[in-house]
Order: structure tokens, then C-alpha cells, then sequence
């Protein structure tokens, strides 16, 4: 019997979730034995440093990918929304299980509601998309940035640094935390969520068809067609991780709908709109246009220039 290496991050939410897959994967009853092996990345190693400076979000995914490139590891999985447009040669996202929760969700000193923040409220979030959307609705509340993982960031909260702080449902969901520990879900209008937010990508060697056609036995189309169109949309914009970029996806009757967002950090400009089609290429290409045309490129290009990159 085969043994198939899943190469995981050590992080608990990286635990979890691949132990969720392999989970799902021994189920199928198929002729392979699954064996976790724990991946320090660059990225774990440097939480403290402004994750940008030392080669943006792609650096928690590339070393797992050399070593499934090496044969030392046969798949990994990730959270979509950290994992870069483009894969390397020889690598493929070879499923995309159903979705998570999409959304953010408030976590806040007592319960207190978004809205019933105290003026000048310190909420804690590292990400510039939930800073500028919800500084769009409440300009007076200030934006601290908070590192670390999902545990250090509730015991930043508890030791009084913040009034409230911002995390995925979907990590929290799947660590088992229970519903009374979020204040609050913000509704995707209010806070739209990161591209590909509470999905997963199971990535394994293009080469590899006895594996890929087990994990084909996962893929959620809807999910993985939602995703597309997110994911074209942020690559066509051309973002970087600097500019608050957002995007959802859903299935309706009409075709699939995306709603897509560039913001400015401090959330005073806003750009938004929704299309809809049925191939979700062409989704994810119509509100790239249509929002470059209102100006969301003109603010990347500026965004990047301040910031001296090309
Ligand atoms: N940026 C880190 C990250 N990558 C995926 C998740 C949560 C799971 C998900 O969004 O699918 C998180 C934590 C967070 O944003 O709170």
C-alpha cells in the first residue's frame, strides 16, 4: 500500500485543516496510508516582521512546494486565500473541497457589538482589506495591527491591547471554537471577504494521476468554480498585498454572481460592484475592468508608487 506524505505548516489551523483532508480522504476507502510531516516555513519563522518585506503571503506556501517538487512530501493543503494565482511548473491544486464560512468575524472585550464600540475602539486586524472596509462604516475607530496566530491574537485581546479584533470564521469553525466566542459575523456587505476566504486548495505533483484521482473524489465544483472567479479577478488587478482588495463569489439561477472590491487603506475611497455570468473567467475579468475603469487601478499603480515598487 502506498503511503502518501501531506506535507503540513505546524500551525494548529494548518494542523487542523489537514488533518480535516486526510480525514475526508480515508473515508474513500482508497488503497493509500496517510502520513503527516510538520513544515517550519520562512514565513512561521518571521510573524514579527511586516510579512511584505520578507516576500509576501506566497512564502508560507513555497517551501511546502519544493519539497513536494523534491518527493519529499506528495500533497499539502492550504487555505486558498494564501496561496499565490500562479503555481510553479509540475505542481497543481488537485482539489478544492466545499467552503468554509466566508466571512470575517468580530471578536470583542465583553460582546460588544461593532456598532456599540466605544468611540476611538482599538480593533486589531494585520489585514488592510478588513482595516479599510471597516473604517469605511466607522471612521473614528482606530486599526492596530496584530500578528500571530489564532490563539496569541484572542490572548492579545484578553491582555487589554484591543477592544476587539477581526479573524476568519472559517479558522475559527474549523478549530472547534464555538459560536459564543464571536461577537459578531459581519455580513459579506459590510466586510467582504479575502479572495478564496474558508476554502481550501489540496496542491500535489501534476505527475502524479494515481493521487490526483483520489482527490478529485473531493473537489467541491462549486466551490472551486467560485474560487476561479475570485481568483481571476485578483489576478488581474495586480494588487500585491498592499492595496485592500476583496472578492466574493456565488452560484445563483442568473449565473455566478462576484462582488469585487478595492478600497483605499484608510477606507475613504471605495470601489464596488457585483457582475454577474456564467463562465467565471469572464466573472472575474468584467470586474477587474469594470472596477479599473472607476479608478481601482489608478489607485494600485499610486499605492505602488508610494510604497517604491514597480
Ligand atoms: N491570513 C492567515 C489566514 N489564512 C487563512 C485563515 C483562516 C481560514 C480561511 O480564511 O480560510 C487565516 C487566519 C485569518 O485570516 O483569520
Amino acid at each position: 500500500m502506498r503511503t502518501i506524505v501531506v506535507g503540513s505548516r505546524r500551525s494548529k489551523l494548518a494542523l487542523t485543516q489537514t488533518k480535516w483532508v486526510v480525514a475526508k480522504l480515508e473515508q474513500l476507502g482508497l488503497p493509500f496510508r496517510f502520513e503527516i510531516r510538520e513544515i517550519t516555513t520562512k514565513g512561521d519563522k518571521v510573524l514579527d516582521v511586516t510579512l511584505s518585506k520578507v516576500g509576501g503571503k506566497g512564502l508560507f506556501v513555497k517551501e511546502i512546494e519544493d519539497a513536494m517538487l523534491n518527493h519529499e512530501i506528495d500533497m499539502a493543503v492550504h487555505s486558498m486565500k494564501d496561496v499565490p494565482a500562479v503555481l510553479p511548473d509540475g505542481l497543481v491544486i488537485g482539489c478544492i473541497p466545499e467552503r468554509e464560512d466566508v466571512r470575517d468575524a468580530l471578536i470583542s472585550k465583553n460582546g460588544t457589538p461593532f456598532s456599540s464600540l466605544k468611540e476611538g475602539a482599538v480593533v486589531g486586524t494585520s489585514s488592510l482589506r478588513r482595516g479599510a472596509q471597516l473604517l469605511a462604516v466607522r471612521s473614528d475607530i482606530r486599526i492596530k495591527s496584530v500578528r500571530g496566530n489564532i490563539d496569541t491574537r484572542l490572548e492579545k485581546l484578553k491582555n487589554g491591547d484591543y477592544d476587539a479584533i477581526v479573524l476568519a470564521a472559517a479558522g475559527l469553525k474549523r478549530m472547534g471554537w464555538s459560536a459564543d466566542t464571536v461577537t459578531e459575523f459581519f455580513d459579506p456587505d459590510i466586510c467582504l471577504p479575502a479572495i478564496g476566504q474558508g476554502a481550501l486548495a489540496v496542491e500535489c505533483r501534476a505527475d502524479d494521476g494515481e493521487l490526483l484521482d483520489a482527490l478529485r473524489k473531493l473537489d467541491s465544483a462549486e466551490t472551486a468554480e467560485t474560487v476561479k472567479a475570485e481568483r481571476v479577478f485578483l489576478d488581474k488587478m495586480e494588487g500585491g498585498c498592499q492595496v485592500p482588495i476583496a472578492g466574493l463569489a456565488k452560484k445563483t439561477a442568473e449565473g455566478i454572481s462576484l462582488t469585487a472590491l478595492v478600497a483605499s487603506p484608510d477606507g475613504k475611497t471605495v470601489y464596488k460592484e457585483t457582475v454577474v455570468s456564467h463562465n467565471p473567467v469572464t466573472a472575474g475579468e468584467k470586474a477587474a475592468d469594470i472596477l479599473s475603469r472607476q479608478g481601482a487601478k489608478a489607485l494600485i499603480e499610486q499605492v505602488k508608487a508610494e510604497l517604491g515598487q514597480s
